[in-house]
């Protein structure tokens, strides 16, 4: 993507109306500067006698107009483009594919919007900059009509110092990169810190290590280098400014010299010198800012690249109607899936999966830490798809388009679940909806959570295992037909722990729900109907309790 082609796909009419403003421009600042020289040299406008103030006033007048509204044109296209840029890195992440999601990592969506925050001054930026060019070509034009070998003269000093310029300016931005690499790892060190508060307050090595290696180092190493940087920076800012001394030293004291140049020449090159401070200085200001903005610009296209190339994000919602109907069954057919460890070279497969679950059923998934029992879940509530095999719902095998229909009907609570902050759901969580008020005193919290009518949600400062039950109500209250807890009970304590298996699960049940729980809770193994045990991301049992079938896959 080139950052000019980004104006262009925001306004249709971007080039017209920047040729207008180049147009306008050229006009106001030839007119300006033939008008102030002529004065000073005491002689009348070429063409039009004798109008000089009405001109003069025409032109300002022309002049503020235009640019009010290429101003205006350009803080509406500004915000427009950063606001559109900013949504679509959303916009297409939520239709992306889970699996798609996870190789990305959460990093490159904050370095995305990171880049977008960077990428939004560009209209202005660019705006800003055309006009300071259309300024200097006429002033540069003007000088070659005055005295050709003048002006050469005064170009060769101005393109050496702008290319020593832009040559400082590039080192400096190598080291404000460093400097930004640095404020990554700090960010990183400074959230450990205050997520881990507890663990580095128990030890007095960590609290030390974290203190002074990392967060202090980090902030030392940053200091100095900002320290150099703003030194050369300011550098070259002083550079610039001193550069015009030096020009309008040549003007004045070598010119006459050298090119034998009239008084009246001389002036008119001093103003036109003074009147070129102002652009040159943006023009070269603005060429390290272009650079960052390029880098922004190719960052963001690989990003764009990378979720696109996740099927999913053409599917969008998908065909929601093709997986209506009421649910009877869900069918693993030799299903895969696997996952390459680049650090490890190692590869975790899930072997071929057959197995079906049917309307009511409530199974418990077991198995050793790391025997694929969460890749299953992933599996089972379409967030992966599988690598080879099929996946049936109603005897209907789930296609690309069905996908998100099919994850639509299934309720879950992973492992690393959060609540969230607002009512994204759509429920009703007021204090008069009976079902609701039911759930929360079977899960006692009743009068634990208090509620915000004006959000319409419910406030609570809660612990994991509570977090965990308001969870499971959220879910009761969207009603969906198959439920999958991931070790939900794992934060409970004993007493509710046993309560849920015993009486919650034979409860949804008996409400015609099926309910898949993943969990390590042996003693209460009996409350399920069926039990699937995971090893080595193979099924190597799945047992029908209760009941005398009793299917044993060999190992
Ligand atoms: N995103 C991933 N990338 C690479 N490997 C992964 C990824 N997720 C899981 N794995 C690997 O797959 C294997 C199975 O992981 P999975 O999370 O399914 O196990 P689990 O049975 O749920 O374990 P636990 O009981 O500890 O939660 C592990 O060896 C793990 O290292």
């Amino acid at each position: 993507m080139r950052l000019i082609s980004l104006l262009q796909k925001k306004s249709k009419l971007f080039y017209i109306l920047l040729l207008l403003l180049g147009l306008i421009n050229s006009i106001w600042s030839m007119g300006l500067l033939l008008l102030i020289n002529n004065r000073i040299a005491g002689t009348s406008l070429p063409f039009v006698q004798g109008y000089d103030w009405q001109i003069y006033v025409v032109l300002i007048l022309v002049s503020f107009f235009t640019a009010r509204a290429f101003q205006s044109y350009t803080i509406r296209l500004t915000y427009e483009l950063g606001n559109d840029l900013g949504l679509s890195v959303f916009e297409k992440l939520r239709f992306a594919d889970y699996e798609e999601y996870i190789k990305l990592g959460e990093e490159k969506v904050r370095t995305a919007t990171a880049d977008v925050t960077t990428l939004q001054r560009f209209p202005n930026v660019f705006i800003e900059t055309f006009n300071a060019i259309v300024m200097v070509t006429i002033g540069l034009g003007y000088l070659f009509y005055t005295n050709f070998f003048g002006a050469l003269l005064i170009l060769g000093v101005l393109s050496t110092l702008a290319v020593v310029y832009y040559i400082r300016n590039l080192s400096i931005s190598r080291d404000l990169n460093t400097v930004r690499d640095l404020a990554n790892v700090y960010q990183q060190n400074v959230n450990d810190f205050l997520r881990g508060f507890k663990d580095v307050k128990m030890s007095i090595t960590r609290s030390n290590n974290i203190f002074i290696r990392y967060i202090s180092q980090n902030r030392h190493r940053v200091k100095e280098l900002t320290i150099k940087t703003l030194i050369k920076f300011m550098g070259n800012e002083l550079m610039g400014n001193y550069l015009w001394y030096l020009l309008i030293g040549i003007i004045i004291f070598l010119l006459p010299v050298i090119l034998h140049m009239t008084n009246v020449v001389n002036n008119q090159f001093v103003v036109t010198l003074l009147y070129l401070m102002g652009p040159v200085g943006i023009v070269v200001a603005r060429i390290s800012e272009f650079t960052q903005m390029q880098i922004a610009v190719d960052r963001l296209e690989q990003f764009h690249d990378k979720i696109n190339a996740s099927k999913a994000i053409a599917i969008g919602h998908g065909d929601l109607a093709a997986t209506g109907g009421k649910f009877e069954s869900i069918r693993f057919k030799e299903v895969t899936f696997e996952y390459y460890d680049e650090r490890r070279a190692e590869t975790f497969r899930l072997k071929p999966l057959t197995l079906d679950i049917k309307k009511g059923e409530s199974i418990f998934i077991t198995g050793g830490n790391g025997s694929g029992k969460s890749t299953f879940v992933n599996l089972l509530t379409g967030l992966y798809v599988p690598h080879t095999g099929t996946i049936a719902l109603n005897g209907q095998v789930i296609t690309e388009s069905t996908y998100p229909g099919y994850r639509n009907r299934i309720a879950a609570i992973f492992t690393d679940s959060i609540l969230f902050n607002e009512n994204y759901d759509g429920l009703d969580l007021a204090p008069d909806n009976e079902r609701l008020m039911f759930w929360l005193r079977k899960m006692e919290l009743e009068n634990i959570v208090t509620f915000d009518n004006e959000k319409k949600s419910i406030k609570a400062d809660l612990s994991k295992g509570q977090q965990k039950r308001l969870a499971l109500i959220y879910i009761m209250l969207e009603d969906k037909d198959v439920i999958v807890l991931d070790e939900w009970a794992a934060e409970q304590d004993p007493v509710f722990r046993a309560y849920f298996y015993k009486k919650i699960i034979p409860e949804l049940k008996q409400m015609g729900k099926t309910v898949i729980v993943v969990t390590h809770d042996d003693t209460y193994f009996h409350c399920g109907e069926r039990l699937i045990k995971f090893d080595y991301g193979n099924i190597v049992s799945d047992t029908s309790i209760n009941a005398a079938s009793d299917l044993h896959y060999a190992l």
